[in-house]
């Protein structure tokens, strides 16, 4: 199995710990998130600094974007981004502009599917207009509702569609395995590593279980 990759989600929003938290996981993360609202409150500054600092990690920037996608998109491809996220839920047209911004730039564009009501239909969709990652994503609020991103992520894994999955929600060190065994090829880890009493040794471990469950 190719290694799955582990996305920091940074979701503070103060600029200096979002560079401090970066510091202090790079060497167990290979995706750099700016979350959303780390990046409506800090941004495209915030972008150029990463990029500068990690100009070889991957870096993706959650801009949720639900209209004027390739307008919205550009800018951050622009500045360095790898990836930036589009919402399913905004329709086909807004998804080819991101995807037509990431073209552009020589980057990938991911669709997020949270709130999608047909996940499967959205996904198949996508990839057909060239999206590279679908994101299978329990939001911090539905999660506080109790929900969780399990079965969409097997759901979504069983249609064997030509993207990479994304998984989001919650993911810590006790579902690190089964996220993987259902084929997820990116896990987003947020609150797992940066509400840790120490956030190093959090990605760490994390680090050890997705290649342990990987091998
Ligand atoms: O995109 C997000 C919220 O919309 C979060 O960054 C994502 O859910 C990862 O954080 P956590 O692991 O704490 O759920």
């Amino acid at each position: 199995m190719a290694r799955p990759l582990i996305q920091m989600a940074l979701d503070s929003l103060d600029f200096n710990q979002t560079v401090e938290l970066a510091d202090k996981v790079a060497p167990y993360v290979d995706i750099f998130e700016i979350g959303t609202p780390c990046i409506k409150y800090n941004g495209i500054n915030l972008v150029k600094e990463l990029r500068q600092r990690y100009p070889d990690k991957l870096l993706l920037v959650d801009l949720k974007t639900m209209d004027a996608g390739e307008y919205e998109a550009g800018a951050f491809y622009a500045a360095g981004a790898d990836i930036c996220t589009v919402l399913g839920v905004s329709g086909l047209a807004t998804i080819a502009g991101v995807i037509k911004a990431a073209k552009k730039h020589g980057a990938e564009t991911q669709i997020d599917l949270i709130n999608v009501a047909d996940k499967a239909e959205c996904a198949r969709e996508s990839v057909k207009l060239g999206a590279q990652i679908v994101g299978i994503h329990t939001g911090l609020d539905a999660q506080a509702a109790g929900h969780t991103p399990f079965t969409d992520l097997n759901d979504i894994a069983r249609l064997g569609l030509n993207v990479r999955i994304s998984v989001a929600g919650g993911i810590k060190q006790a579902t690190v395995q089964q996220v993987v065994e259902a084929g997820a090829n990116i896990i987003v880890v947020g609150a797992a590593i940066y509400g840790a009493p120490c956030p190093a040794t959090s990605a760490r471990e994390i680090r050890e279980l997705v290649d342990a469950a990987a091998a």
